[in-house]
């Protein structure tokens, strides 16, 4: 069963900061939010007088005997982390890619690891650790790609409702254009496969409140058209989202041109399998064409943006400001291996630094702010992953998926040699609450992330942080 966890009512003391719009940050440096025993937000004061004695704050409310969880050291709280892209079966590979280039980096690189997670205590080992590790980057949703193996994925699912972990787990089909070592043999076993993975999620997790499955065609090339058809049929049946990759890089467009000659495009790839709808994720989204953008307007599929994939790979670097202004859904993605980072606070700023080349060819326009990029890795991954209405912001009614982020104490002289390595940002005491917020962005990172809640429960934490 998911693991329900009773949680005491807990008020959250100190500066908050949200997303209150794409452009806009919410902050507010005195604030309060009561969360429920069922890791609800309950309610948002702003205006704690003294934030060292919210007694008159839990009256109001009749909260008088919850807990008291405050900040510290330029503390604030910032919504957890939404990852719409990591394949958590590559993380061994993190920052291993060479000069490849997408295709060949698949066959030298990611199906011997892949392939290598029949071994379940390898798998065991693989999971457990990249739960934990982007867990302690602040990552309270995330959307994994597993393998073809069905004991590995449903371990993957187990490790992610034992750790607290929001999670859309993905069991890979691939019956195409494969290596014989790694494959599914036919549709049907694929799909045999991917309705196990799914029943079983359903039997730790009915509700799908923390876990959920998700459909996923690893991308068109390596899926027959029936084996495509048949899991655009089983998304249209039961509801459960999907996931894939679209035109990502330039040899695998033309390759897939190939290999679909009747269809009018990629993107129609999918949509003529019906694997193309609102509960679709569609990784990298590199060289789409207008038509593509506009069918996939249409059919409201959701798109993962993933930086440092793009880079590292040189797959190309994604037009987002012109996603965003042609109304399309974007959310930010890891895309472990590909990206060399399990870090989305890493992807806001790697997400920035692609959209400042796009400007030096495209003009400023395309720069994304880091107000934008914070916005599209926290409301809009919740968008991107159906789950707009219950995290990404603190509004009343979403649950308490936070981080407390801890800059550390003012800057003084005298820091031994140990010391300087405890805080990667300085703070000097005369910055702006706008500014502390850009120096965790640009400066920061997990050593900032004091601790880490999901729907309310404590889901990892810093020895130095005492709830
Ligand atoms: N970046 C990336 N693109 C893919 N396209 C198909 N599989 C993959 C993968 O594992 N990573
Ligand atoms: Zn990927």
């Amino acid at each position: 069963m998911a693991a329900a966890q009773k949680i005491k009512r807990t008020v959250y003391v100190g500066p908050f900061v949200h997303s209150q719009s794409l452009q806009k940050l919410d902050i507010c440096p005195t604030g309060a939010i009561g969360v429920d025993e069922t890791g609800k937000i309950a309610f948002v004061e702003r205006d704690v007088k003294d934030i060292g004695d919210v007694i008159p704050v839990t009256q109001k409310h009749g909260w008088q005997n919850s807990q008291i969880v405050r900040t510290k050291d330029n503390g604030f709280f910032f919504p957890g982390f939404i990852d719409t892209h990591i394949h958590a079966s590559q993380y061994p590979n993190t920052g291993i890619f060479g000069k490849s280039t997408l295709l060949d980096w698949l066959n030298t690189y990611t199906f011997p690891l892949e392939s290598s997670l029949s071994d379940l205590s390898k798998a065991r080992r693989v999971y457990n650790r990249v739960v934990a590790r982007t867990l302690s980057q602040g990552t309270t949703t995330a959307a994994y790609y597993a393998t073809i193996h069905v004991p590995a994925t449903n371990l993957l699912a187990d490790i992610c409702l034992a750790k607290g972990q929001r999670a859309f787990v993905g069991r890979v089909c691939m019956n195409a254009m494969s290596p014989e070592y790694y494959r599914d043999e036919s549709t049907e076993a694929a799909m045999r496969s991917t309705r196990e993975c799914i029943e079983h999620v359903r039997g730790i997790d009915p509700g799908f409140e923390i876990v959920s499955p998700i459909i996923t065609p690893r991308f068109a090339p390596s899926c027959t058209r029936e084996c495509l058809r048949e899991q655009g049929k089983l998304h249209q049946e039961t509801g459960i989202p999907c996931q894939t990759h679209i035109s990502e890089n330039k040899n695998e467009i033309e390759l897939v041109k190939e290999l679909f000659p009747e269809s009018k495009s990629y993107a129609d790839v999918y949509d003529s399998a019906g694997l193309l709808t609102e509960k679709t994720i569609l990784a990298h989204a590199v060289h789409l064409t207008e038509e593509e953008k506009a069918l996939i307007k249409e059919r409201e599929a959701k798109i993962s943006h993933c930086p440092a994939s793009n880079t590292a790979l040189t797959s190309g670097s994604a037009r987002v400001r012109q996603l965003i202004d042609q109304g399309l859904t974007v959310g930010l993605g890891t895309d472990v291996s590909g990206g060399f980072s399990p870090s989305i606070l890493e992807m806001v700023r790697q997400a920035v630094w692609v959209s400042r080349h796009v400007a030096m060819s495209d003009g400023d326009q395309a720069k994304l702010s880091m107000e934008e990029a914070l916005y599209l890795a926290t409301r809009g991954g919740a968008k991107v992953v159906g789950l707009a209405q219950k995290v990404g912001g603190f509004d009343v009614g979403m649950d308490w998926d936070a981080q407390m982020i801890s800059l550390g104490s003012v800057a003084e002289d005298g820091l031994t040699g140990d010391e300087i390595h405890k805080d990667p940002v300085d703070v000097w005491g005369w910055e702006s609450w706008d500014e502390r917020v850009a120096k965790w962005v640009y400066n920061g990172d997990d050593r900032n992330t004091a601790a880490v809640w999901v729907k309310g429960r404590l889901v990892h934490q810093r020895a130095s942080f005492r709830p």
